[in-house]
């Protein structure tokens, strides 16, 4: 496996974000198109996840992964949902990387969040009030299209990359 370089995070940093609970905020502006951060994963093979990890914390926390269920070491664990994403994020089950990069810019204690899919398991609080609606926390994160499902390993540099980021779920289906 190449070396993976990693990234100066001094600007950003985890704040309480209320309901939510933690989240990735950033004290400078972040052009749009910069990569942020690329996580190492820890992938729990399919049956350790039916048997048991479906069942804790972890659940809430995983990301589908080939496999099996992928825990992203670091801040790839740490940002919240939103409907409008500001950041986007590509799997490289080959290297076992997730990278994370900015969809537009970003203003200076702007919360980092990215898009967990059409099938959240917790009321959205980033939706208007009367758009909020109760999630479903009894259903596990594993048993919907809950992440886009990137389906292959592709190159995570370029163009091609960031477009491909930008695609809505159901256009990632359909690809
Ligand atoms: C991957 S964790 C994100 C970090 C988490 N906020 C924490 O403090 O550990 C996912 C959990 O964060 C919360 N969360 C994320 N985005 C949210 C949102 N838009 N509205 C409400 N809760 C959210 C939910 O409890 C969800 O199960």
């Amino acid at each position: 496996m190449e070396p993976t370089q990693l990234f100066d995070q001094t600007s950003l940093y985890i704040q309480d974000c209320g309901q939510k609970g933690r989240g990735v905020v950033t004290r400078k502006l972040i052009p749009a198109r910069t990569t942020i951060d690329i996580s190492p994963i820890l992938l729990f093979p399919s049956e350790e996840y039916t048997l048991h990890g479906q069942y804790t914390q972890l659940d809430h926390y995983t990301y589908r992964w080939q496999g099996g269920m992928a825990l992203a070491l670091g801040l790839g664990s740490m940002f919240n949902h939103s409907n409008k994403p500001n950041v986007g994020f590509q799997r490289d089950f080959e290297s076992k990387l997730i990278k994370y990069t900015t969809l537009r810019e970003i203003q200076p204690e702007e919360e980092l969040c990215i898009s967990y899919g059409p099938n959240l398991w917790f009321p959205d609080m980033e939706e208007e009030p009367d758009q909020i609606s109760n999630g479903d926390s009894h259903r596990s994160r594993n048993s919907g299209s809950d992440l886009s499902d990137f389906s292959d390993s592709e190159d995570v540099t370029g163009e091609g990359f960031l477009a491909r980021l930008q695609l809505s779920d159901a256009e990632e289906e359909e690809t």
